[in-house]
């Protein structure tokens, strides 16, 4: 679309708002890289743009600022150089890094109008929504799943935060059920990715988080056993790189712990036991087929194939460790091979495996490229969910830049029900929120403070806390009853510096009514203060006490989001979507903007305009 439509579009006062713009856009994969596209044909003045990954043949269907000589390269770099062909004049900067480190600090972050997030994952979601909390910078969150999408805009004290709502942790299985009982193919897929492979070639199941090692019930026994069994493959690890592994690995996982499993009777009573496989039967029926086998990917492979892709991944791991093993030198960690589903030996042997152990738990066997999607967790990405997405961030930027956060919105983009999209008013911040209902304050320090200095000084003394608090810089527990440790250490000693976040967390019972959580920012000061004192609190300020419950009645059936950070739908089948201002929503016929002057320009200015427009350009 041309400057001028732009302006004749979003009128003068926006259009110059957005270009003196300095935006964050945290990830270019399959949203970021639409989003950026928009940006800059938008006239953002200057985007920044972080991501920690390369890019993989596999993010070329959606990801369309990649093509195939990018594969290897950091997506932030490339992303950037593309879209600066769209438009010269835009400033761009690009960060192949993770925006976890430590240098995007708070004063990273307040240097930025606004800030998106278009990432795949929970954890730097919540990082970047408490790093603009705490800098007061505006954030436009969004998420797809398949066809579903959302955007959200979190604004300190007048929004509801990331946060606010519960969201789901990932899926984990009964240890049981993936090691004794599967019933279903993606049990098998989990035990192949998440036990045999790391047993063979990695870390200890131990360690495995889709296991659900709590359980407690009459399998204790059971459980037992398994670790038995653990040890003894442990024991066939030794072997590898011999003639012999192959056969070892397979006797062990589908004979032996088959056979002894069918004898536990009690457990058969109610399913079908399992059948063992007998390796040489197999191998010798199989003696014809080609380990190319693997490349076929869109139909499940006979038992006889699933052997061959077997044997054949097995041995391409097993070269892989012991080149990695024959290169470390003495001060290196143990070398490990881990699952990446984009890794073909890896991908190649948790397909052949879980497909065996499929087959002798009567399930159904799976596609290498079924299996990559269920061992991958992947829910399928869609482009256009992502473009649509993306342009609704836009949308509620502009609000965001106009200062009218009464009409910028919760918008949800779905296939079932009527329309394509809806919207909701945004809410409130829920004062339960440990994120964003805090009480922030700064810290001056200087090179010599210590924790002790911190923790008596300014908590106990000047903010009165009892003993009953724990301290946390990131998820680190630096602080509490039970650990003093750290007490006469410095504050630089324990990698808190400069703009570092400390939280700090009343754990008094609830009948001594405990305090909201505070937010320290840390001031690193170079002169000493007056008085001498190495930690001082910059303002006094009164720390409220935790609300006992939820005054907002609509958190009480707040909805769960996932790590995609697509919520469960809110409102119910069929129903209109209220505005903010309590209107129902009005659609907006679509301009089709044409050619020249003779294109329909849609004044986002006009009051039936706001329920945002959507302009598609057909050229
Ligand atoms: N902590 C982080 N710092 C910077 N970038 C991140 C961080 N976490 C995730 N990202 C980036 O966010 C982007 C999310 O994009 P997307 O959801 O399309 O995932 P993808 O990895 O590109 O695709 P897929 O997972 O479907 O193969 C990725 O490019 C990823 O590298
Ligand atoms: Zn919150």
């Amino acid at each position: 679309m041309r400057a001028s439509s732009i302006k004749r579009s979003l009128g003068v006062d926006l259009t110059n708002r957005i270009k003196e713009s300095r935006v964050l856009l945290v990830g270019a994969g399959g949203i970021g890289c639409e989003l950026l596209k928009n940006l800059v044909l938008t006239g953002f003045g200057e985007v920044h743009i972080i991501d920690l990954d390369t890019i993989d043949l596999s993010n070329l269907n959606r990801q369309f600022l990649f093509r195939h000589e990018h594969i290897k390269k950091p997506k932030a770099l490339v992303a950037k150089e593309v879209a600066h062909h769209f438009q010269p004049g835009a400033k761009l900067e690009a960060y192949h890094a993770n925006i976890m480190d430590s240098q995007f600090n708070v004063g990273w972050f307040k240097t930025f109008d606004m800030v998106f997030n278009a990432l795949d994952n929970l954890a730097a979601r919540r990082h970047v929504n408490r790093m603009c909390l705490a800098a007061g910078v505006p954030l436009i969150e969004s998420g797809t799943t398949g066809f579903n999408g959302q955007v959200q805009v979190i604004e300190k004290g007048k929004t509801e935060c990331y946060d606010c709502n519960p969201k789901e942790t990932p899926k984990s299985y009964p240890i049981c059920t993936i090691r004794s009982t599967p019933t279903q193919p993606i049990h098998c897929i989990v035990w192949a990715k998440s036990y045999l492979l790391p047993e063979l070639f990695g870390v200890s199941e131990d360690e495995a988080v889709e296991l659900d090692t709590t359980e407690n019930t009459e399998n204790a026994k059971e459980i037992a056993n398994l670790r038995k069994e653990a040890e003894a493959l442990k024991e066939i690890r030794q072997s590898m790189g011999s003639d012999d592994f192959v056969k070892n690995v397979f006797g062990k996982v589908f004979e032996t712990d088959i056979k002894r499993l069918c004898e536990m009777d009690d457990m058969w009573k109610e399913r079908q036991a399992p059948e063992a496989l007998e390796y040489d039967k197999l191998q010798e029926s199989s003696a014809s087929i080609e380990p190319t086998i693997s490349k076929c990917d869109q139909r499940a492979w006979s038992l006889e194939e699933n052997l061959v892709v077997f044997t054949d991944s097995l041995n391409r791991l097993s070269k892989r460790l012991r080149e990695l093993q024959a290169k470390k030198s003495p001060e290196d960690s143990e070398p490990i091979l881990t699952f990446d589903k984009d890794d073909e030996d890896t991908l190649d042997f948790v397909t052949s495996t879980a497909n065996l152990r499929a087959e002798v738990f009567h399930i159904d066997l799976q596609s290498k490229f079924d299996t990559k999607q269920m061992a991958g967790n992947i829910i399928p990405a869609i482009a256009t969910t992502n473009a649509m997405t993306a342009s609704l961030c836009v949308l509620q930027a502009f609000k965001v830049l106009q200062g009218d956060l009464s009409h910028a919105k919760m918008v949800f983009l779905e296939r079932s029900g009527p329309r394509a999209i809806n919207s909701e008013a945004l809410r409130p911040p829920n004062p339960d929120c440990q994120v964003c209902s805090v009480v922030r304050a700064e810290v001056a320090v200087d090179s010599s403070a210590t924790l002790q200095d911190l923790v008596e000084g300014v908590l106990q003394q000047k903010l009165g806390y009892t003993d009953e608090f724990s301290m946390r810089n990131d998820d680190d527990l630096i602080y509490d009853p039970d650990e003093q440790g750290n007490l006469s250490k410095r504050l630089s000693e324990l990698g808190i510096g400069n703009n570092c976040l400390l939280t700090v967390a009343d754990d008094d019972d609830v009948e001594k009514d405990p305090r909201v959580v505070l937010e320290l920012e840390i001031i690193e000061r170079t002169e000493p203060s007056t008085d001498g004192k190495h930690v001082v609190l910059q303002k006094s300020i009164d720390i409220p006490r935790r609300p006992k419950k939820s005054i907002l009645p609509e958190h009480e059936d707040a909805p769960t989001t996932n790590g995609t950070g697509v919520t469960g739908k809110r409102k119910r089948e069929g129903e209109e979507e209220p505005f903010m201002n309590g209107h129902v929503a009005k659609r907006v016929a679509a301009g089709s903007a044409q050619n020249g002057d003779d294109a329909v320009i849609i004044d986002l200015d006009e009051p039936s305009n706001q329920g945002g427009a959507i302009m598609i350009d057909d050229d």
